[in-house]
């Protein structure tokens, strides 16, 4: 959440009791609206919000308290609870409820403003997470923008009985893009899980609620994606043809092309299109001119990446909270992505938040990537040029683009855009100045094709923009651009000169030199003189001159003449700004021909600030990245040495205690870890993960030498997440998490499992545990890590010979005990729970008694063990039951419950898994 100054000063709203009545009566009147969507009325120089949960979340927002809300018609039956807010605190509830909380907001406003106490309210303003256009002003203004903007549409049908066909469609607000993609997707939606990791969605547009949305609901819901159903989705052959004609508009055609949307491939994709048309319509791009002749159309290749699940995303830390600054304290610890955001520009830091859900499968891409990290940490110099200095100076051509497009951007925009273009060649020479041909071919290359065909761009400012008067802090056109404006810039001059006479002249008055009286020029009192404090009795003496008022400067005065001359100059100055606008107009026009190659370049840069930002995150740790050397998918090895988890390690009360593991295909394939609490087993296993990760990016990772064989999925399944909040059992979460790992794994993959089976009892959770394990050990055979407290799973490495025990040091004497942090090979001899228990400050009588209940605990259970095999089925089989029938006291719908517990189990039935056949076998 962001920091919120908010002024605790709250506006008055001031309305006599009839006023109070009509709105209490209007606002009745009002459609029902979720509890998601905030509604703000404009009272023109405040904003007041009204209803109960409105006024809650509000007050609490801006004011921290709900003593701030109020009631209209107090006494009555019918009273109406209020909040007034002031612009500043509208707009940072704004920022926060749409960009932080992933809630819709609706702004409704009177034409005739605060004149007017009538009711004729309309609905001027709506945005969602998805859909920001109307509050961009509100939201980055002449900021940065930060976030993506952008939303997800879907259509799925069920076909050929049980397979559900997904059309998908993406659209990047920033970048001008549509994505589309149909697929075949299973019943747990894994793909589509993929996606919404890859394309980070903060909104999603559903036809329906109905059938099979309901799963997709609740799996974007997991995901902290906002679900919209827009109000008429069915589309009427006549709408179909809109989409035709939409796209014909808001496509940008290559020179040549045949502009006609209909002969693009993509239109083959229905179910894609038709999910595209609904988002078109939501947006509505088409009534936005910037938007018109610049999006582009792609297919979504999800080959390209590699797949990551939620879990992955949620254990590997990948991502800071949502709404997390950059300048923010501890940013650069909480997560990947801010371990590696060095990053100097806007630009670059969105992209860098792109490319850390992106990892690529391109070794091709990779090495160029870490060929130029390399590059750069090899010229120190170089690197802190274009970090503490070149890139630092580059504004977000992105915003100013938008302007430009929108006929918003004044001189000074056009000025940072020129900026930009002169700018970059420094920064290409400094790149050519290293010599490595990756650099040229990847980066100089790009940025000097975009500066050619930004050369018209750069004569043109230089022709136009005044360069003198910028010195002087104003944006203007250079007077000899036109006709009209020299003339009135001449008259200027001369004007300027009298007024330097009098200067003279008064000075002169004074006995004092022209040096000693200054002639100067403020907004409100347009030009005059100025002698310091010291020099005002002189000034008072003489009686021909006025003096205006006194300030730290010193004594400011005029005489007739001057304030002649200078009215006369200022209105000089309007006319002249008017002419100037004219001008500034038709000069935009021809700017805007050149936003796609402003946007191109600025992704170069971006893609420049993001490396520079990886070689600065690889310096910058305590102790510095390697390169990985990266082998293509399924070669074999994965070795990483004296591994660290960088964000840990960055922590301050921290001396990390580096590990190693090195998988090797068909030999060593899994990792069972065990250990004592607190030992260590996430973090061993989540630094695996994440170096695995990072090197996928294109950054150096945290080790002292690491050679990584390409992987096609990182996924997890790691502690009891979140999603216990949102409904779900931590049973069932392990279900669909697990679920999803063994239908999407490959033996190019890699899996991190930690502490499987633990949100359940022992018995099940073992089960559940082993059989997950030994799939992957002998059906998938992808590199594993497995992290668990159940010691039993370590006998499978008895009999699947890749698979290893390791386990986390500890050691432990009468009094004490200490938690090494190693990995070593083998099974720990030792429990250790209650010595943790010890080390955690428990009373001695705790431990005491834990001490005992445990040994008691442990004498029965491996009698159990060996006496009842079927027992423990009969267990897995009454916990499913009692999921199926009571839904373990989770606000989930039950018969969605009993289909996926169904599911589940039949996935385990087909596990293939010697322990369950030997299970049921009994039975
Ligand atoms: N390699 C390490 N070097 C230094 N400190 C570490 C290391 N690994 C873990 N720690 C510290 O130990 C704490 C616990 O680690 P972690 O959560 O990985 O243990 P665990 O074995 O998974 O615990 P549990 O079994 O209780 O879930 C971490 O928060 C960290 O402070």
């Amino acid at each position: 959440m962001e920091v919120i100054n908010a002024n605790r000063q709250e506006p008055q709203l001031n309305l006599d009791i009839n006023g109070q009545r009509s709105f209490v009566k209007y606002h009745a009147k009002l459609e029902e609206k979720p509890t998601t969507t905030v509604r703000f009325f404009d009272r023109t120089d405040f904003y007041s919000v009204h209803g109960a949960d409105d006024c809650e979340l509000i007050a609490k927002l801006v004011y921290k308290s709900t003593a701030f809300v109020h009631q209209l018609l107090p006494d009555e039956p019918d009273k109406l609870s209020y909040v007034t807010l002031s612009k500043a605190n509208f707009n940072m509830a704004v920022r926060e409820l749409l960009l932080v909380r992933n809630f819709r907001v609706e702004v409704y406003v009177r034409p005739g403003g605060a004149s007017t106490t009538s009711n004729n309210w309309c609905l001027e303003y709506r945005g969602s997470p998805g859909n920001l256009i109307q509050f961009e002003e509100i939201l980055f203004g002449n900021k940065e923008i930060l976030v993506s903007n952008n939303l997800l549409s879907l259509q799925v049908r069920l076909v050929d009985g049980n397979q559900r066909r997904l059309g998908v469609a993406f659209v990047e607000q920033n970048d001008c893009q549509f994505h589309v993609l149909e697929f075949v997707d299973n019943d747990f939606f894994t793909e589509l899980e993929a996606i919404v990791v890859l394309l980070g969605p903060k909104e999603c547009l559903l036809p329906s609620l109905d059938g099979e949305y309901i799963a997709v609901k609740n799996l974007l819901e997991r995901n902290n994606v906002g679900v919209t159903i827009p109000k008429r989705s069915a589309a009427t052959p006549a709408e179909k043809n809109d989409l035709l004609q939409d796209l014909n508009r808001l496509i940008r055609f290559a020179k040549g092309q045949q502009e006609d949307a209909l002969t693009f491939p993509e239109m083959q994709l229905t179910m894609a299109m038709e999910a595209l048309r609904v988002a078109i319509k939501y947006l509505n791009l088409t009534n936005d001119a910037s938007n018109l002749g610049h999006y582009e159309i792609k297919q979504l290749n999800l080959k390209r990446f590699v797949h990551l699940d939620s879990a992955a995303v949620a254990a590997l830390n990948i991502l800071p909270k949502p709404g997390t600054h950059p300048n923010s304290p501890g940013y650069h610890w909480q997560s990947i992505l801010g371990v590696l955001d060095h990053c100097r520009t806007p630009q670059g830091h969105r992209l860098l938040a792109q490319w850390i859900k992106q990892p690529l499968r391109s070794i091709e891409i990779l090495n160029d990537r870490h060929d130029i990290v390399q590059c750069l940490l090899e010229s120190p110099g170089t690197l802190s040029t274009l970090h503490d200095d070149y890139l630092k100076r580059i504004p977000d051509v992105l915003m100013l683009t938008k302007r430009l497009l929108r006929q918003k951007a004044t001189m000074q925009d056009l000025f940072r855009v020129y900026q930009v273009v002169l700018r970059t060649p420094r920064i290409v020479n400094t790149l050519l100045s290293l010599e490595n041909a990756t650099v040229k071919n990847v980066l100089c290359n790009a940025m000097k094709s975009f500066l050619e065909d930004l050369s018209g761009l750069k004569q043109l400012v230089e022709q136009v923009v005044d360069f003198e008067a910028i010195e002087a802090g104003d944006y203007l056109v250079k007077a000899s651009f036109d006709e009209n404006l020299q003339d009135m810039k001449n008259d200027m001059s001369r004007l300027l000169s009298k007024m330097e006479r009098l200067q003279q002249k008064a000075a002169d008055d004074l006995n004092m030199e022209k040096t000693q009286v200054r002639l100067d020029n403020v907004a409100k009192i347009g030009y005059h003189l100025r002698v310091t404090l010291k020099d005002d009795s002189a000034l008072r003496k003489n009686k021909n001159y006025k003096i205006l008022d006194v300030v730290k400067g010193g004594v400011r005065f005029t005489n007739e003449k001057l304030s002649e001359y200078s009215e006369e100059y200022s209105s000089l100055c309007e006319k002249y700004e008017e002419q100037q606008k004219s001008v500034v107009e038709e000069i935009i026009k021809v700017a805007n021909g050149y936003a796609a190659t402003l946007c191109s370049l600025n992704n170069e840069l971006a893609q420049l600030d993001c490396l520079v930002s990886f070689a600065i995150a690889a310096l910058a740790a305590p102790t510095p990245y390697v390169r990985p050397k990266m082998h293509k998918e399924g070669t074999g090895v994965l070795m990483l040495k004296d591994l660290r988890h960088p964000c840990l390690e960055l922590q301050e009360h921290v001396t990390f205690i580096a590990n190693s593991v090195a998988f090797e295909k068909d030999a060593c394939n899994m990792f069972i870890i065990t250990g004592p609490n607190m030992g260590g087993k996430s973090t061993y296993i989540r630094s695996v993960g994440t170096a695995v990760l990072m090197a996928h990016v294109g950054a150096f990772v945290p080790c002292s030498e690491a050679t990584i064989t390409m992987v096609d999925s990182i996924l997890g399944r790691v502690g009891a997440s979140d999603n216990i909040v949102k409904g779900l059992s931590t049973f069932m979460v392990e279900m669909i998490e697990t679920s999803g790992i063994v239908r999407t794994a490959t033996e190019n993959s890699l899996v991190i499992i930690d502490e499987l089976g633990r949100g359940t009892s022992t018995y099940e959770g073992c089960g559940i545990a082993w059989s997950i394990a030994e799939h992957l050990a002998k059906q998938t055979k992808c590199f594993t890590l497995f992290a668990t407290h159940f010691h039993e799973i370590t006998n499978l490495a008895e009999t699947v010979p890749t698979v290893k025990n390791c386990h986390m040091a500890a050691v432990a004497d009468a009094e004490n005990f200490t938690l090494l942090y190693q990995v070593r090979p083998g099974i720990m001899e030792k429990s250790f729970g209650i010595q943790v228990a010890r080390l955690a400050n428990f009373p001695d009588v705790v431990v005491q008694t834990a001490q005992r209940i445990y040994s008691e605990f442990e004498d029965e259970y491996t009698e159990k063990q060996s006496q009842s095999d079927k027992e423990l089925l009969d267990k897995i089989d009454a916990a499913l039951e009692r999921l199926t029938t009571t839904g373990n006291d989770v606000d989930i719908n039950e018969a969605e419950l009993s289909e996926l517990v169904a599911t589940f189990a039949k996935d385990i039935k087909n596990l293939d898994s010697e322990y369950f056949r030997a299970l049921r076998s009994v039975e």
